[in-house]
C-alpha cells in the first residue's frame, strides 16, 4: 500500500474532502464535473497530448471517485464498474481454466448465480465451503490450484463473519499466487478495511451503503498491490466494463454522507435487534453480545452495520410480518437511507436452488432487515405493530 493512501484525517473527514487535486478543473467548481464524453481531442496526429483519449479507457469524473475511493479504502488503486456483480465478474477474469476457487457457503444470490455459471462453463472448480470455520478454507487449499479465496464477511443473508485475517494469512502461505479477495459490501469501507488484513481485493457493491439513495447501481473494486491494479484495470477497459460519468459523480456525491448515514443505521439497527431478540426470535446480528462472534467481529470492524436476519420458524408466519409492515418497504438490497424488509429464500436468494438452500442450510423462514435512518421508536413500533399483527405475542414495553 503506497503512503500516499496513508490518512491524514479522520475517516469522517476524509469521507467528505475531495482531493483537489484529484480533477483539474478550469473554474475552481466546488463539485467535481460530469464529464459527460465519449471522447477527448489529442494534440498530435499519433494521438498522443491529452490526458484521456476514450471515457471506457478513462474519464476524470470517474477518476475522481476512483481516487477519492482508494483513499477510504486504503488501496494502492480503485476502480468504480457498472455494478457490483460486474465487480466479481472483472475479478472472476484472473481465473484460468483449470484453476480452483474457494468461497462461502452463505454467500449472496446472485455471486453464487456467477460462480456456478463460472464453474459449470469455463473449467473452474468452485469450493463452497463454511468460511467461519479457518480449517474448512485450508482443507481445499491446493497451492497450485488455487487461485481465488472468495468470503464475504459478514455473509448475505445470514451475517456471518469469517476470520479474515487468520485467513489471509494461511491462504498467502499455502498459496503464495493465490488472491484473498473479499465482498465487504455489507459493511462499506467505513467500518471495515479488508485490505489492512492481507486480503488482496476487495469489491463492493457500490449500490448499497457507498451511494447510499438506491438510485444507481455501481460496483468498486480496491486493489492492494499496483500488479493485481494493472490486471484488474486491463478487464476493465479491455471489456469496457468501467461506470459512466453520471453514475460516477452520483456515487462520490453518496460516498460523501457515508459516515452519517452509516452511524445512524448502525445505531438504529442495534435497537432493532434488541428488540426483536427480547421478543424471543433467534436474530443474526453481531452487534448482539449473545452473537458467538460478536468479539471476533469487534476485532475486524468498527461496528456491526445495519443489516441483520431473524428467524421465526414458519414460512407462513414470516410472509404475514413482511406483508404487515407499513414503514418498512419490502423490497431487495440494503444500505440505503430507507428502511426495507425481505425474505431472502424467496427474494435475493431465490436464484440458489433449493436443494441447495436446504443442504447449506438457509432458512426458508429467515427474514432480512436493511435498517435506515427513520426514527428508530417508529421503526420498532411498525415491526411490533406487523409481528402483533401477524399473530406473535409481544413480550416487553415499547418505548414511547
Ligand atoms: C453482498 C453483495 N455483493 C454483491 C452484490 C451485487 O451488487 P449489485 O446488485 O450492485 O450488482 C450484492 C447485491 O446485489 C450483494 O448483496
Ligand atoms: N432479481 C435480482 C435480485 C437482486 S438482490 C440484491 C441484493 N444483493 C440483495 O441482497 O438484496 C437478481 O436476480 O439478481
Amino acid at each position: 500500500m503506497g503512503d500516499t493512501n496513508a490518512r491524514k484525517y479522520h475517516l469522517a473527514t476524509e469521507l467528505v474532502y475531495i482531493d483537489s487535486e484529484a480533477v483539474k478543473d478550469n473554474y475552481n467548481a466546488a463539485s467535481v464535473p460530469i464529464y459527460q464524453t465519449a471522447t477527448f481531442k489529442q494534440q498530435n496526429a499519433d494521438g498522443s497530448g491529452g490526458e484521456y483519449d476514450y471515457s471506457r479507457s478513462g474519464n476524470p469524473t470517474r477518476t475522481a471517485v476512483e481516487s477519492h475511493i482508494a483513499k477510504i479504502m486504503r488501496a494502492e488503486r480503485a476502480f468504480v464498474v457498472s455494478t457490483g456483480m460486474t465487480a466479481l465478474d472483472v475479478i472472476l477474469r484472473l481465473v484460468k481454466t483449470g484453476q480452483e476457487i474457494i468461497a462461502g457457503d452463505d454467500l449472496y444470490g446472485g455471486t453464487n448465480r456467477l460462480l456456478t455459471y463460472v464453474s459449470q462453463y469455463s473449467g473452474v472448480k468452485v469450493h463452497n465451503v463454511d468460511t467461519t470455520e479457518v480449517a474448512r478454507v485450508e482443507e481445499r487449499l491446493d497451492p497450485v490450484k488455487t487461485r481465488l479465496v472468495l468470503l464475504e464477511s459478514p455473509t448475505n443473508p445470514l451475517i456471518k463473519i469469517a476470520d479474515i485475517r487468520t485467513i489471509a494469512d494461511r491462504v498467502h502461505k499455502v498459496c503464495p499466487s493465490a488472491l484473498v479477495v473479499v465482498d465487504n459490501t455489507m459493511m462499506s469501507p467505513y467500518l471495515q478495511n479488508t485490505l489492512e488484513y492481507g486480503a488482496d481485493i476487495e469489491y463492493h457493491s457500490g449500490t448499497k451503503y457507498l451511494s447510499g439513495h438506491h438510485d444507481l447501481m455501481a460496483g468498486v473494486i480496491g486493489c492492494r498491490a499496483a500488479q493485481v491494479a494493472e490486471q484488474i484495470y486491463f478487464v476493465i477497459n479491455a471489456s469496457g466494463s468501467g461506470l459512466g460519468p453520471f453514475d460516477s459523480w452520483l456515487l462520490l456525491r453518496g460516498v460523501k454522507t457515508l459516515g452519517i448515514r452509516m452511524e445512524k443505521q448502525q445505531s438504529n439497527a442495534i435497537l432493532v435487534a434488541d428488540f426483536l431478540e427480547a421478543q424471543g426470535l433467534k436474530v443474526h446480528y453481531p452487534g448482539l453480545k449473545s452473537n458467538a462472534q460478536y468479539e471476533l467481529h469487534r476485532s475486524l470492524s468498527s461496528g456491526p452495520g445495519a443489516v441483520l436476519s431473524f428467524e421465526t420458524g414458519d414460512v407462513a408466519l414470516s410472509e404475514r410480518i413482511v406483508e404487515g409492515a407499513r414503514l418498512w418497504g419490502i423490497s431487495v438490497s440494503f444500505g440505503c437511507v430507507n428502511s426495507l424488509i425481505s425474505m431472502p429464500c424467496k427474494m435475493s436468494h431465490a436464484s440458489i436452488p433449493v436443494e441447495v438452500r436446504k443442504q447449506r442450510r438457509l432458512p426458508e423462514d429467515l427474514i432480512r432487515l436493511c435498517v435506515g435512518i427513520e426514527h428508530p421508536d417508529d421503526l420498532i413500533g411498525d415491526l411490533a405493530n406487523a409481528l402483533g399483527k401477524a399473530g406473535v405475542e409481544l413480550k416487553g414495553e415499547l418505548r414511547k
